[in-house]
């Protein structure tokens, strides 16, 4: 990772309380960084502490000590809006239900009309409009499409859409958690191809959840691997998936799925856990 880093996250902790005596150490003295420009995947089985990293990370989770700076500066979690918008110009996040962010009873475009709203606040309607058809051309919709209800809209489109709204705030980082997992293959290698083409256009850095490998192989330059809340190898994407050190990434790379792949079960839960 050359490149100076646009987002430095150095010992961070959090353990969930459960109840009395549980508790999950969802991430455990975990430092990393995303280079500017650069993709950085975050791998592991579920539970591994993706999410919780992504979420701490863009100031949506708290942690319980350690520090996250995302272009040189300290982010907390806040609920100041003036915070939270200068935060959103810098990182935006799409996540796997993109349905989430759609409200079902109105066009698709007024999401991304509610997002030009805040944070450009010069535009009047008509800007607006022509922004919106603009941001959803770059996403490869048109007019019809941003004129529908969520509902007539297929899961790639929808995502599309997400992309779009991310967009929209001009971030210079997104965190993608886990966005292109619900989709079918060849939909899937579509918002992947797109993905890669606004990161180029628009000088994005990306942190990528996913569990999948070969998306990893796809997108990333970089990649962290997590178990039970730790980092336990991290290098380029060639380094890690071509050479895995830790006997867990090297099961991670056996277990995934490719053509003519059998599952071990035994195996695969024998070394992963019953969570895997
Ligand atoms: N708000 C919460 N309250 C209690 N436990 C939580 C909370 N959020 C996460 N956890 C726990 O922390 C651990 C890490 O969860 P996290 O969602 O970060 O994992 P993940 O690797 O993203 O998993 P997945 O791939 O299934 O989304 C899990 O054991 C989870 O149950």
């Amino acid at each position: 990772m050359s490149q100076t880093p646009i987002i430095e996250v150095e010992r961070l902790d959090r353990t969930f309380h459960l109840g009395r005596k549980a508790s999950v150490h969802a991430l455990d003295d975990v430092s990393c960084e995303l280079g500017a420009g650069r993709c950085l995947a975050v791998v592991g089985e579920s539970g591994s502490g993706k999410s919780t990293l992504a979420r701490v990370i863009v100031g949506l989770e708290s942690a319980d000590s350690g520090t996250v700076r995302i272009a040189g500066a300290e982010v907390r979690p806040t609920t100041a809006r003036r915070e939270l918008r200068r935060r959103a110009k810098l990182v935006q996040m799409v996540f796997q239900d993109p349905q989430g962010s759609l409200n079902r009873s109105l066009p698709v475009s007024a999401t991304i009309d509610e997002m030009l709203r805040a944070h450009r606040p010069e535009l009047d309607r008509a800007a607006r409009r022509a922004r919106v058809l603009e941001l959803f051309a770059e996403v490869g919709l048109n007019e019809r499409h941003a004129d529908a209800k969520p509902a007539a809209l297929s899961g790639g489109q929808k995502q599309r859409v997400a992309i779009a709204r991310a967009l929209a705030a001009e971030p210079r980082i997104i965190v993608l958690d886990e966005a292109v997992s619900a989709l079918d293959v060849s939909v899937q290698s579509q918002v992947l191809d797109l993905l890669k083409r606004l990161r180029r256009e628009h000088g994005l850095s990306y942190l990528f959840i996913t569990h999948d490998l070969s998306v990893v192989r796809d997108i990333a330059d970089d990649v962290v691997v997590m178990r039970s809340g730790r980092i336990i190898e991290r290098g380029t994407v060639d380094e890690v998936l071509d050479s895995p050190r830790e006997p867990y990434t090297r099961l991670l790379i056996a277990s995934a799925p490719r053509p003519g792949w059998k599952p071990r079960r035994g195996l695969r839960d024998a070394l992963l856990g019953s969570g895997a």
